[in-house]
């Protein structure tokens, strides 16, 4: 296992990240497309909202651009003007 990847398995099982399992998540649609990442809108049924699930394109290549991006999110997790990091999820039928 890479060490980016680690930093992400070792961030959920410290609990400085939240895991949700995908069956938590209905009617997912494709929104967007990015460098790295298909964008998704799906109903989370925790929250009863509506949230967006970003999927990397290649999940077995965590880049430090993508751990960046976790760690920035993270940061500003109370400003009401950027999107709120909820977590990681997993699709494992896909693998
Ligand atoms: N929360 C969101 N709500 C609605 N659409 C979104 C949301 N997040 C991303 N998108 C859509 O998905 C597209 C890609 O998202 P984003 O730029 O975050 O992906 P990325 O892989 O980080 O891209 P890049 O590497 O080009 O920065 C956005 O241009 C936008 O159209």
């Amino acid at each position: 296992m890479s060490a980016k990847c680690w930093w992400i398995k070792n961030g959920i099982a410290n609990e400085s990240i939240n895991y949700y399992d995908y069956s938590e998540f209905q009617n997912i649609k494709c929104i967007g497309n990015g460098g790295f990442s298909n964008v998704y809108q799906a109903n989370w049924n925790s929250s009863n909202t509506v949230i967006a699930l970003k999927s990397l394109l290649n999940g077995d290549n965590i880049t430090k651009e993508i751990i960046n991006e976790i760690k920035l999110m993270q940061k500003v997790n109370f400003h009401k003007n950027i999107l709120q990091f909820f977590g990681i999820t997993s699709n494992t039928s896909k693998r």
